[in-house]
């Protein structure tokens, strides 16, 4: 049995922002992971968008496959997606269904469920979606200051303006236990973008592995804690601070039980150059990344998992 993850705890709501922003440094260099709570994000919310899922996940897979994703957006079958893509099993025991941005312009893109059915289901989603991205782009103001930079500062380098934002409702059907040989909930990946802000339901299976240059990789667990986003550092964020913050290597294993969570992917701008701080390298330590424009390095990984 794996331990279970000390991870650092983040209030947002701390009126003492330098105070918070030493905190979030020291998480982001030791873990790449740490509990949000404070965020101003109400649990009947977040409660309500759990239902919402349970209640799409629950059709028909036929039905489901009416909403087959395009252009990102929408509903991803079991199997057929696998985020360690040197895995050698079928796929990872997930179903998914994900929601782009809201924005004039993108908005359009996503599909939603019928409204006969699913009276309120758009509202809910769309109410969640803004308002995590709000805590999450407050969160990115604590970031910059946590990089000695002025909290403005992914603001200004329009990392912020309508950035590619994805919440994606994830539902592991729990068919399968740890021993099934090499299966996964999702195999071990980082996440590609800047943060990731993640609410789980209880049940267990989500890991970290601290140390990925390190093998054989050693697994802990995150726990639930009830009201508090999991936060974890994403590779742009890590390229972009030259590994000074970690993306870390997770994953989440079948534990023979039902689980549902809900993943929100804050991503820059497509248009934003993710180019290493000038605070994080020097002569002894140099540039790890040449600087890439964000839109690309996105469609890339996206092509690596999903082979298209
Ligand atoms: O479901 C979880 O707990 C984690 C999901 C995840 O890591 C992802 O979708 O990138
Ligand atoms: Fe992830």
């Amino acid at each position: 049995m794996s331990e279970a993850a000390h991870l650092p705890i983040i209030d947002l709501s701390i009126p003492d922002r330098l105070s918070t922003a030493g905190l979030i440094r020291q998480a982001c260099t030791e873990y790449g992971f740490f509990y949000l709570v404070n965020h101003g994000v109400e649990d009947e919310l977040v409660e309500k968008v759990f239902q919402e899922s349970r209640k799409f996940f629950s059709l028909p897979l036929d039905e489901k496959m009416k909403l087959y994703r395009k252009e990102h957006r929408g509903y991803t079958p079991l199997y057929a997606e696998k985020l360690d893509t040197s895995s050698t099993s079928k796929g990872d025991s997930k179903e998914s269904f994900y929601i782009g941005p809201l924005d004039a312009a993108k908005s359009n893109l996503n599909q939603w469920p019928s409204q006969e059915c699913f009276t309120s289901w758009r509202a809910i989603m769309e109410c969640y979606h803004a308002k995590v991205l709000s805590a999450g782009k407050r969160l990115i103001c604590l970031i910059a200051l946590a990089l000695n930079l002025e909290e403005d500062y992914f603001e200004k380098i329009g990392a912020l303006d309508e950035p590619e934002c994805f919440l994606r409702l994830l539902h592991y059907p729990g068919e399968h236990r740890l021993s099934d040989e090499g299966l996964c909930g999702a195999s071990a990946h980082s996440d590609y973008g800047m943060i990731t802000l993640l609410a789980t339901d209880g049940v267990p299976g989500l890991q970290v592995c601290r140390e990925k240059f390190n093998k054989p990789w050693a697994w802990e667990y995150v726990l639930h804690m009830k009201g508090a986003f999991i936060v974890n550092i994403g590779d742009m964020m890590e390229r972009w601070t030259n590994c000074l913050f970690r993306s870390t290597l997770h994953r989440v294993m079948p534990e023979g039980r039902e689980r549902y969570s809900l993943a929100f992917f804050l991503d820059p701008n497509s248009d934003c150059i993710v180019e290493c701080l000038e605070s994080c390298y020097n002569e002894s330590c140099p540039k790890g990344f040449p600087p890439i424009r964000s839109g690309d390095y996105l469609k890339e990984r996206l092509r690596l998992t999903y082979g298209f």
